[in-house]
């Protein structure tokens, strides 16, 4: 019985150890769950950071998480640990070797700008001093990321110093419309013969790829060249207002003797119509009074010897003053002579002049100006008379192409031809000018309606027709053309723009064709 009791005390000591025991047990597996836990967490984390510098470790990770997240594989994924620290370690030296290219390229590309001129001194030290450092082995990324943003702030220095020093800028389109309104313009106006070998250069230089500065140049010069024909012309008008006001004081002096001689003369003449008048009365006296005829005799001798020396003295003064008048008359005509021949000179001038500033330079033909005045002359017959008139634009095709293939000099060449063409195809009241470049402008008037098309087609025919060879190269050249009629209430401008019109619709129709605008 006391075995029994004391068997059963010691049991009960065994279960209160064992439930101890299993307790512990309890609170350890708890605690182990929760670092497991931890630890399964961390390694998930881990994963993520690492993703995408190994597809092989992302993937083994990727496995290892899911096997670490059923606890009863635990055991499994000792060997995937394994294998994820293996591959760890490989890709700690491939990271290493990595480093070390990238050092290297940069090292590299360090030469290359150090090689280049014109760096400032500052930044030349800069970079040197940045190139010792590299020598130092990148541990990290970390060591790396800045000496890449470094070579980064290198190249960002170089280019502002590059732009500071070429100072060259972007030619944009409306550069070139501004180089082709130029070289458009330098056609229009007329320049001194000495002048024009630089204008032709200019408009050279204008027409293929340019930089912004033989734009500002050019018009630099054409600005000096211009300013230099207006004094020119303004010392030619200087020298003719010079000789005319010579002309007139010598004419007014010329005047003025003569009108003083003039006074003197009536004065002396007056004097001596006195005397000669007196002696008449003298004659008379004596002739009532004496009775004695030899007295009579001597008293009328005497008085008309007196008479007859105051006549030949009046006879001389008279003849003194014929020939002075004469003298001042010759003078007058030649200094008027003079003048007008002057006059002549000067209007003759500006006339050419006139002229010379109506007519374009290349062709010969009307230019914009005359085309302007011609339009305003056409338009007031029109009004007055309401008979038909036509404008009509024609444009040389795909003239470009010439100029590209063939020169500049070539295209020049075609527009003379061109426009010597369209001058002979046209009769005396018709008109025809170059309106810039390679575009034509005519006013026809008279030409009814069925007329126009034909005669354009004939105009265009003619163009086609010219044998144009240029380095032996047979070219046919074509022109379309568009044309409008003036209509009641239109302005002449607005008839323009629909004949305009018609011309982009023929080039949008294959070109080389008339369009009637109806
Ligand atoms: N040689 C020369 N070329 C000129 C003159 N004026 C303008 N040009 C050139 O004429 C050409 C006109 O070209 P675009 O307007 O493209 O027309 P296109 O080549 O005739 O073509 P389409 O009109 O469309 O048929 C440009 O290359 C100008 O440089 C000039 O006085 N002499």
């Amino acid at each position: 019985m006391k075995d029994a009791v004391a068997s059963t005390s010691q049991l009960s000591v065994l279960q209160q150890k064992l439930y101890s025991a299993r307790q512990a047990l309890d609170d350890m597996s708890e605690d182990y769950n929760e670092k497991l836990q931890l630890l399964l967490q961390f390694i998930a984390q881990l994963s993520i950071a690492c993703k995408g510098q190994n597809i092989e470790l992302d993937n083994k990770l990727a496995k290892l998480r899911h096997k670490l997240s059923r606890f009863n594989q635990i055991d499994e994924s000792l060997a995937d640990l394994e294998e994820v620290d293996g591959i760890l370690k490989q890709q700690y030296g491939r990271v290493m070797q990595q480093l070390e290219e990238s050092r290297g390229s940069l090292s590299s590309i360090i030469s290359q700008i150090q090689r280049l001129d014109s760096l400032p001194i500052k930044l030349k030290k800069e970079i040197s001093y940045f190139k010792k450092e590299l020598v130092k082995p990148f541990h990290t990324y970390w060591d790396y990321i800045p000496k890449v943003e470094k070579i980064v702030y290198f190249y960002n220095e170089i280019l502002n110093e590059q732009l500071k020093l070429g100072d060259k800028f972007e030619v944009l389109p409306k550069h070139r419309q501004s180089a082709q309104e130029l070289a458009q313009m330098l056609s229009e106006i007329e320049f001194r013969k000495e002048q024009q070998e630089q204008i032709s250069s200019i408009k050279l230089s204008l027409t293929d790829e340019f930089e912004l500065d033989t734009l500002l140049s050019a018009y630099q010069v054409v600005l000096s060249l211009l300013l230099d024909n207006i004094a020119k012309e303004k010392t030619a008008s200087q020298e003719f207002l010079y000789i005319l006001n010579g002309a007139l004081s010598n004419v007014r002096e010329v005047v003025t003797d003569s009108y003083s001689h003039s006074v003197k003369s009536f004065q002396v003449a007056k004097k001596l119509n006195g005397e000669i008048n007196s002696q008449v009365d003298n004659i008379d006296g004596s002739v009532t009074d004496i009775n004695d005829i030899n007295h009579l005799k001597n008293q009328v001798t005497e008085q008309l010897l007196a008479l007859r020396t105051a006549l030949s003295r009046k006879e001389a003064l008279e003849n003194r003053e014929q020939i002075q008048l004469r003298q001042s008359v010759d003078a007058l005509r030649r200094e008027l002579n003079e003048l007008s021949k002057e006059t002549e000179n000067y209007k003759e001038r500006l006339f050419e002049q006139q002229k010379l500033n109506l007519l374009d330079t290349l062709t010969q033909l009307p230019n914009r100006a005359a085309l302007q005045e011609r339009m305003e002359i056409e338009y007031r017959n029109y009004k007055r008379t309401k008979q038909p008139l036509w404008v009509a634009v024609a444009d040389i095709d795909h003239f470009k192409s010439i100029n590209d293939s063939f020169g500049h000099s070539t295209g020049d060449k075609t527009l003379q031809v061109i426009a010597m063409a369209l001058k002979n195809s046209l009769r005396e009241t018709e008109f025809v000018s170059r309106f810039g470049g390679e575009e034509f402008v005519f006013l026809l008037p008279d030409v009814s309606e069925s007329d126009i098309k034909p005669l354009l087609n004939r105009v265009r025919e003619k163009v086609k027709s010219i044998p144009f060879k240029f380095k032996n190269q047979r070219i046919t050249v074509t022109v379309s053309i568009g044309a409008a009629q003036i209509i009641e209430n239109e302005l002449i401008t607005e008839t323009f723009e629909r004949a305009d019109a018609a011309l982009y619709k023929a080039k949008h129709q294959s070109r080389d064709r008339v369009i009637i605008d109806s």
